[in-house]
C-alpha cells in the first residue's frame, strides 16, 4: 500500500468493499449513462399522463430487477495510478452514479486540477442557469481533489462561494482548483468555474482539515504523502 493510499484510507475511513471487476464496472457505467438520459428525458418530456404512467410502471419494474441483487453499500474506492481514491459512485465524478454529471477531474502540471463539463437542464436552478448548490457541489469536489493532489487531503471544513454571474446550462464549462496554502492539518484551496467565453461565473475558497489520527501520528503534519504525493 502506498503512503498516499494509506493516508486516504485513514482520512476517509475507506473500508474494504466488495471488489468489482472491470466488466461489471463497464456495464454499470453504461447503465448509469442510460439512466442519466432517462432523467433528462423525464425532466423535459411532454408526453401525455397515460404515457407517463405507463413509463413509470416500466421504470418500477426495472428498479425491481436491479434490486434483485444489491450491494450493502455503494461501490467505492479504487486507488488510481496517481495515488488518489476514485469513488465509482461519487455524486459529482462517479461514472456509476446517474446523479453525477459526471465531472471528470484531471491533474494539471502546476499541481492543480481542472475539469471540462456540460450540465444539462436536470441541474437547472434559475431559468436557463445552473442551480447554485450544484455549482457548490462541483467546486467542493474539485477543491477536495486539489487538496488531495497536493498530498494534504481532508474533510471540507469551510466552503465559501462568490457567484459572480449566472452559470448557463447546456454549454461547455471549465473549472480549475489549486491549493494556496497548507499548514498543519489545514489546507486552503481556490477554484473557479468559467463559462464558454472564459469569464468566471463562480469563485470558491475552501479549507480542508485532516482528521486527527489520519496521518498516523495524531495528524500534526500536513505532508501526508511524503515522497508519494499524487501528481498528474
Ligand atoms: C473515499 C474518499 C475519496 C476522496 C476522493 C478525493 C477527492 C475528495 C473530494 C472530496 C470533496 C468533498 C468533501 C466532503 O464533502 S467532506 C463532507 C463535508 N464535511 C464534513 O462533513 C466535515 C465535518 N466536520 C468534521 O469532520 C470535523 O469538524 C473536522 C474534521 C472538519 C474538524 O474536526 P477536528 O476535530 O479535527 O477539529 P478540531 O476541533 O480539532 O479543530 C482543529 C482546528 O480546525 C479549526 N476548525 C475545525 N472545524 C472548523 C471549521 N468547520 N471551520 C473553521 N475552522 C475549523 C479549529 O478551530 C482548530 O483550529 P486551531 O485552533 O488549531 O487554529
Amino acid at each position: 500500500m502506498s503512503g498516499t493510499d494509506a493516508v486516504m484510507r485513514r482520512v476517509f475511513a475507506v473500508r474494504e468493499r466488495e471488489a468489482m471487476d472491470a466488466a461489471t464496472e463497464a456495464a454499470l457505467a453504461g447503465l448509469a449513462a442510460r439512466v442519466r438520459e432517462l432523467t433528462e428525458a423525464v425532466v423535459h418530456t411532454a408526453v401525455d399522463p397515460a404515457e407517463a404512467a405507463a413509463v413509470a410502471a416500466e421504470v418500477a419494474a426495472l428498479a425491481a430487477r436491479l434490486n434483485a441483487a444489491r450491494r450493502a453499500e455503494p461501490p467505492i474506492a479504487r486507488i488510481g495510478g496517481n495515488g488518489l481514491v476514485r469513488q465509482l459512485a461519487n455524486p459529482v465524478s462517479g461514472a456509476l452514479n446517474p446523479v453525477a454529471p459526471p465531472v471528470e477531474i484531471e491533474f494539471t502540471p502546476d499541481g492543480g486540477v481542472r475539469t471540462a463539463f456540460t450540465l444539462n437542464g436536470v441541474y437547472e436552478g434559475p431559468p436557463s442557469f445552473v442551480h447554485g448548490g450544484v455549482s457548490a457541489m462541483v467546486l467542493d469536489q474539485l477543491l477536495g481533489a486539489a487538496a488531495a493532489a497536493n498530498g494534504t487531503p481532508g474533510m471540507t471544513a469551510t466552503l465559501e462561494l462568490r457567484y459572480r454571474r449566472p452559470t448557463p446550462w447546456g454549454v461547455p464549462l471549465t473549472a480549475t482548483a489549486k491549493v494556496s496554502r497548507a499548514e498543519g492539518r489545514k489546507t486552503w484551496a481556490d477554484a473557479v468555474i468559467a463559462g464558454p467565453d472564459g469569464r468566471t461565473t463562480v469563485e470558491a475558497t475552501a479549507m480542508f482539515i485532516m482528521p486527527v489520527g489520519a496521518h498516523g501520528d495524531g495528524g500534526s503534519s500536513g505532508d501526508v504523502a511524503d515522497g508519494d504525493a499524487p501528481r498528474g
